[in-house]
């Protein structure tokens, strides 16, 4: 095995639009795909599907490394992907593909685009839209929630919103998965098909963690700003979250506890002392890039992504009462939304990021879901606007966002 760009190179390797071509095609309701830099790792097929609990990380670990003993071929190096949720009293999601390859991204969007080239969306009628939370409900848990750290009682809590999307017709999910390759250039994009037959899909930027052997690299990103068309309002703007306090403490709370969970497990911890700045599509993130190496290389990924899941940048701190605050103040489930997606081998190998700028789509509707940390400093009206600012990566894949600013008005 060698390494490119951070990830792992396994069986079946595809470079080339022909080869790829030869395989037939993507399908979303039995395909997995994780894409990591330049390359993606694809899961053609369901061999086996199962659900493990994640309350117990050591049994989690356990469990998942005997599915992966169990269906593990002669020759071939076995993978899961996975899906764990927010909650820590539900059930991750794994799957165990037929045959796994590692593509080229490009190749992979070739081979995408060749099969959606003749469909659009633009007769797709946006038809509903419902807010699990709506823009007055979310201000006023903003303003409780600051109550609580006048109290004394938390630090951060991140809250969020769902927004569910009606269409007149099913959607094209390869359609939109196209989209938020082309449109999202970075970041790490992902399709999983759920048990619920809808299919998760997004690109999250944020990295919870990835191992190689003994390496660990994580990059938290909290403290965020939309972008903005206009390159001076844009470098304003930039420079507004660099040097932001409020911003500057959200992100630290992160920061601070993934040191706790990390430092005793690595001998060389690596911290920058400052945050700098990643930017998507659509926003700008204060964003720290964390590596070590482990004590014990045979540390199983899943060992500390679930530790460190849910961090502050989902949840909040300190993290149990952040917790049960969320499920008081939000009133709806997050369930796979702002849990962690990702595929490991049966070495412990792997990477995980958290699942936000994503969708859960299932024939004519699109679940989606976004969320800000709040901090005592926060501003209960531009914490809404982060949120629909981060609710753009969908909304422009689904190409709704004119009709969805149009239904706000
Ligand atoms: C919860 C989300 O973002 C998190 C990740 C990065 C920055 C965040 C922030 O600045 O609030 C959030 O913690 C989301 O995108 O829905």
């Amino acid at each position: 095995m060698t390494t490119q760009k951070g990830l792992i190179m396994h069986a079946g390797e595809i470079s080339n639009l022909a080869q790829a071509q030869s395989l037939g095609e993507f399908h979303l309701d039995q395909d997995c795909l994780f894409v990591s830099g330049e390359s993606c790792l694809l899961g053609h097929g369901i061999k086996h599907r199962f659900n493990l609990p994640i309350a117990n990380t050591d049994y989690l670990v356990n469990e998942l490394k005997a599915q992966l003993q169990a269906h593990q071929d002669d020759s071939e190096n076995v993978i899961a992907f996975g899906v764990l949720p927010f909650c820590k009293y539900q059930t991750a999601q794994f799957i165990i593909p037929k045959q796994v390859a590692k593509w080229d991204k490009s190749v992979f969007s070739q081979w995408l685009n060749t099969q959606t080239a003749d469909t659009t969306h633009q007769d797709n009628q946006l038809t509903e839209i419902r807010y699990l939370q709506d823009r007055a409900h979310f201000e006023q848990t903003v303003s409780e929630a600051k109550h609580l750290f006048d109290k004394g009682l938390l630090e951060k809590i991140v809250l969020s919103k769902q927004v569910e999307l009606g269409f007149e017709h099913p959607i094209n999910g390869k359609h939109v998965l196209n989209q938020l390759l082309t449109q999202s250039q970075s970041g790490y994009h992902f399709a999983f098909p759920t048990e619920h037959d809808s299919v998760l899909m997004g690109v999250s930027p944020e990295l919870l963690l990835r191992k190689q052997d003994e390496t660990v690299t994580s990059n938290p990103l909290a403290g965020s700003i939309p972008r903005d068309p206009c390159s001076k309002v844009e470098a304003q703007r930039r420079s507004a979250l660099f040097n932001s306090k409020k911003d500057r403490y959200e992100h630290a709370v992160v920061i601070d506890d993934m040191r706790q969970l990390l430092e005793p497990v690595c001998d060389n911890l690596s911290i920058p002392a400052e945050p700098s700045l990643l930017h998507t599509a659509t926003m700008w993130h204060l964003s720290t890039v964390i590596s070590g190496h482990l004590k014990d290389p045979n540390t199983h990924i899943l060992d500390l992504a679930n530790q460190l899941h849910p961090t502050p940048a989902l949840c909040g701190k300190p993290t149990k009462p952040a917790y049960q605050h969320i499920l008081d103040l939000e009133g709806h489930g997050r369930d796979l939304f702002s849990g962690i997606i990702g595929w490991c081998d049966q070495h412990g190998n792997g990477e995980w990021v958290v699942v936000i700028r994503c969708g859960e789509l299932k024939a004519h509707v699109a679940k989606l879901f976004a969320g800000a940390g709040i901090v005592a400093a926060s501003d209960p009206s531009s914490e809404w606007l982060e949120t629909e600012a981060k609710l753009k990566t969908m909304l422009n894949a689904l190409s709704v966002q004119q009709a969805y600013t149009q239904f706000n008005k």
